[in-house]
């Protein structure tokens, strides 16, 4: 296997390391079979590029060409970008954003070429309303990204932005600003677009979903603008997609992975807690949530039977949360499964100093290095809670680059097709976020939604009780 290979290690959910919560050899062969017959019916349509996802890897250069040229362009129209999105549309670009150029990174001046890359997910005129104060217009441009093209929340701050530099230089000139990346024939952004003329557009393959929508323009036009090499990233994705169409389950490490989990849920292991031992991974367990929630929790299975499927994700950070969640996840219900993520190169590493040698607590730690400190503490964390009959699983990242992180990105989204594939369910749809959505319109007086303000007016008990 070569070195740049990400890897997934399930020796803690073996019965040797957690006993009755692990996994015999008989066990894995059970689990094999099961997913065997998964993949029986995923790696025909993988092969074909379907769902829309698998084929997003292998772009070619000339369907990657306006995604750099729109970069380029914005390049040098100006130094920071905001994209304007939410959920599916913004977390991609923040967990590889975050992982490739720290989660320090709009503290700092970028190097030469990289913009300044913010995304504004959340409609709360708290902090939207701090960043656009704080922005200069002139330096700034705005990529609109969703899908549908109807997401309230982004095409709000798109009507707050536009206002904002319409004021400022006029339409055509404001225009030439905002990009927009949207399904190529439907939706308001594409009819905006088609009406005014001066909005340049990317396309959303219309085919994937918007959580499994990272590489694709949605996620590739900001990070190539913020200088990550996007197709080093779908190159990894490329190498991962190989590995995960192996019809052998003890050789494909998305199929391990779903077949894994899905048999933690069956016991009861309602949670899902991913920690990376990287503070620069954060985002990336903030994406997976969406990816893992939105795919797996269904209310009912492909013959339309009452299922209520599902694994609450939790998105960690170690060593952090060793000193605020780890006493739960050690002594609390055993309802959790742990997914941990580690590097092999950290990225460089910090001596500590031989300062203090009299102070014994503290002593060993001169000489030593952080890096030594961070990785024994994740080798630590794994073994004790197997010691408590804890299973866990990590992903081994040889090291933080766009190549491992393609491979990450693909493994997980393969992984959360095949869960919800051996949950029978469907995990391409989200149709229990629709109700909020409409009674919100409601609330908004939205034309066409009088019956769901109505119902509103029923069903709201918000405040009703009030101490
Ligand atoms: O890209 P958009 O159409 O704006 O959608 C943005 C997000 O909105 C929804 O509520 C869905 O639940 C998400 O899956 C989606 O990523």
């Amino acid at each position: 296997m070569s070195e740049d290979m990400v890897r997934l290690d399930y020796s803690y959910c073996t019965a040797e390391a957690v006993g009755q919560n692990g996994f015999s050899d008989a066990d894995l062969d059970r689990i094999g079979k099961d997913a065997a017959l998964m993949l029986d019916s995923v790696l025909p349509e993988a092969k074909q590029g379907k769902p829309g996802f698998m084929a997003l890897p292998f772009m070619t250069d000339d369907e990657l060409d306006p995604v750099l040229k729109e970069a380029g362009r914005l390049k040098d129209l100006a130094d920071t970008l905001v994209v304007l999105g939410i959920g599916g549309s913004a977390l991609g670009a923040t967990a590889v954003d975050m992982a490739l150029a720290g989660s320090l990174r709009n503290s700092f001046a970028r190097p030469h070429g990289c913009m300044r890359l913010f995304v504004a997910d959340n409609p709360d005129p708290r902090s939207f309303g701090m960043l656009l104060h704080n922005l200069d217009l002139n330096r700034t441009v705005f990529n609109v990204v969703s899908k549908s093209g109807s997401t309230a929340e982004t095409m709000a701050q798109f009507m707050v932005v536009m206002e904002m530099l319409k004021n400022k230089m006029g339409w055509d000139k404001a225009a030439q600003r905002v990009v927009f990346t949207t399904d190529p024939e439907k939706g308001n952004l594409r009819l905006i677009a088609q009406k005014e003329g001066d909005f340049r557009c990317l396309e959303v393959p219309p085919d994937v979903g918007g959580r499994f929508s990272v590489l694709s323009p949605v996620g590739l036009l900001p990070l190539a603008a913020a200088g990550h090499n996007i197709k080093v990233l779908l190159s990894g994705a490329r190498a991962m997609y190989e590995r995960c169409l192996n019809p052998d389950f003890s050789s494909n490490p998305a199929a391990l992975l779903a077949g894994l989990t899905v048999e933690y849920m069956h016991s009861a292991r309602n949670i899902l807690v991913m920690m990376p031992y990287a503070t620069d991974l954060f985002g990336l367990a903030q994406w997976f949530a969406q990816l893992w929630a939105e795919s797996l929790g269904k209310a009912s299975d492909l013959d339309g039977k009452e299922v209520h499927a599902g694994q609450t994700p939790v998105a960690a950070v170690g060593a952090t949360d060793q000193h605020s969640q780890l006493q739960l996840y050690i002594e609390g219900p055993q309802d959790k499964l742990v997914l941990f993520a580690t590097l092999d190169d950290m990225g460089g590493d910090i001596p500590i100093p031989g300062l203090f040698q009299d102070i014994d607590s503290i002593s060993y730690l001169g000489g030593a290095s952080m890096g030594a400190l961070i990785k024994s503490e994740a080798k630590a964390t794994q073994a004790a809670l197997a010691q408590q009959k804890r299973p866990s699983l990590n992903l081994r990242l040889p090291r933080l680059d766009a190549h491992c992180l393609g491979q990450v990105l693909f493994l997980l989204e393969a992984a959360t097709l095949m869960a919800g594939k051996l949950l029978r369910i469907n995990p391409l749809d989200q149709p229990g976020v629709e109700l909020g959505k409409v009674l919100t319109y409601g609330l908004m007086g939205r034309k066409g939604f009088e019956q769901e303000a109505k119902r509103m007016a029923e069903i709201d008990f918000g405040g009703k009780r009030l101490v």
